[in-house]
This record gives C-alpha cells, structure tokens and sequence, in this order.
C-alpha cells in the first residue's frame, strides 16, 4: 500500500444478525481514502453509512472483505490490536459525548491520554492550544453545562484533533447544531484538516460540508452507488 493511502477497503461485506434473522448491511464496498482529503459519505436512513463508520473505526469486526487502516489489516486482528489502531483515530459525534464533570481542558486532554502515558502539563498545554485554535481561548475553563451546544461541539473537535490522528471519523457532526454553530464546526474541520493534512470521513448532509468536500460517496441499500469528485 502506497504511504499515502490511509484507507484502503476491499469486497467488503456486513451482516446484522445470525442464520435466518441474518441482514447483509454492507455489500461489495470498495474504497481508499488519501491522506489530507475530506470524503463526504450520504445515503438515506438505514443505507449503511455508520456501520461503514465504525468498521474503518474499529468500533466493530470486519466479517467479510479486507479493510486496510493505516497499512494494517482489519479483517482477523485481534481486539488488542483494534484498540491501539483506535486510538490513532479522531471520533466526532453527533452529540458531543463530552463528560460533563470536566472543564472543556481536561475533555480534550482525555483525547492526548488515550494516546499513552502523557504528563499532565503537557497535555495540559496541547488542549489549551488546541482550544485556542477553535476560538474557545476564554473557554478553557468552563464545565459543558456552562458551554453553547456550537461551544460544546468545537470542545469535541478539539479532543478529536489534538493528537493529531491520522484518520478523522465524523457521524453527522453538525446535525445538533443551529445554523450558525453548525457553519463555525464546518468551517473548523475545513482550516483544522487544511492545516495538519488529515484524513477525514464524514457522515453529513450538511451542504456546507459537502462544499468543502474533495469526494462525495452515496450509499444505497449497503452499496456504494455514487462517487463524485471535486475538482479543488
Ligand atoms: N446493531 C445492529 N443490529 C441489527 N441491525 C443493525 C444494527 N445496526 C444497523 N443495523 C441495520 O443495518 C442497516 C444499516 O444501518 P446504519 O446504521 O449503518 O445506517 P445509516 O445509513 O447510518 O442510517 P442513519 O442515517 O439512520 O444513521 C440498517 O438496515 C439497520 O437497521
């Protein structure tokens, strides 16, 4: 696999379920995802787009096909080896999935943690940074209660960005949010994934989003139905 390939997904298939309650989710999805580029993935309710999400995360085995993260196998590893490909991942979710008995700072220190054992100072001074960068300087203090949801949203995209993942998975990260909030994420995923080239995926039907996309991916019944290219 070339350096730059993040993602590479072949014949890849999915079932919920077992023998006759058994459901196909996924079928023959074929996909690579280039370093620096933001993907867009659509499709309707139901069409397979998280559970295409969380496979390329980790968040679930891979049944059927290979799917290639970061030049290593998904299909067979073991749950050791899922769990540290996923800490190398940014996650960003519809609802924030902040803890809300920690300030904004030791949130998105949590996303420096899990990466391994890292003194407090430090990572102490990465949140702040990153904080800073998503215009929430005044903020760093501030519990989730005491943050807009726009606010709040920025916090987890500071957590997903602060180690600096090679992959970022979105679900609908703007989807909670009124107009404004949502188009300050949109614009935030755009500067932050410009300025470290990261890799990003995303779930949205944000047309703001999809502006700033350099690849839009349909899903349908589980299968990959279009795939438009932007020109940049
Ligand atoms: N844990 C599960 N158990 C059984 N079936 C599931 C499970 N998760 C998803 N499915 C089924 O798999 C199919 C794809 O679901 P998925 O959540 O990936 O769709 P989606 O495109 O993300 O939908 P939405 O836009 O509503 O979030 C659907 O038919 C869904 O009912």
């Amino acid at each position: 696999m070339e350096h730059d390939t993040i993602v590479e997904i072949h014949s890849l298939n999915h079932w919920f379920g077992k023998g006759e309650a058994s459901r196909q989710a996924l079928f023959d999805v074929n996909l690579t995802l280039k370093r620096g580029s933001l993907t867009v993935l659509m499709g309707p309710s139901g069409s397979g787009k998280t559970t295409l999400l969380t496979l390329i995360g980790c968040l679930r085995s891979v049944q059927d096909g290979s799917v290639r993260l970061l030049g290593q196998e998904l299909n067979g590893a073991t749950d050791a080896h899922l769990t540290a490909l996923r800490r190398r991942l940014g996650f960003i979710f519809q609802a924030h999935n902040l803890h809300e008995s920690l300030t904004a700072a030791q949130n998105v220190m949590m996303g420096v943690q899990v990466q391994g054992k890292v003194a407090n100072r430090l990572a102490n001074q990465a949140a702040t940074h990153v904080l800073g960068l998503v215009g929430l300087s005044d903020r760093v203090n501030y519990l989730p209660a005491n943050l807009s949801g726009g606010q709040k949203q920025r916090v987890a995209v500071a957590r997903a960005l602060v180690a600096n993942p090679a992959l970022v998975l979105a679900d609908e990260p703007t989807a909670a949010l009124d107009k404004d909030s949502a188009a300050d994420v949109v614009e935030l995923l755009k500067r932050m994934g410009k300025a470290r080239a990261t890799t990003t995926l995303l779930v949205t039907h944000d047309n703001r989003i999809l502006d700033a996309a350099d690849r839009i991916l349909t899903l349908e019944d589980g299968r990959i139905i279009r795939v438009e290219e932007r020109a940049k």
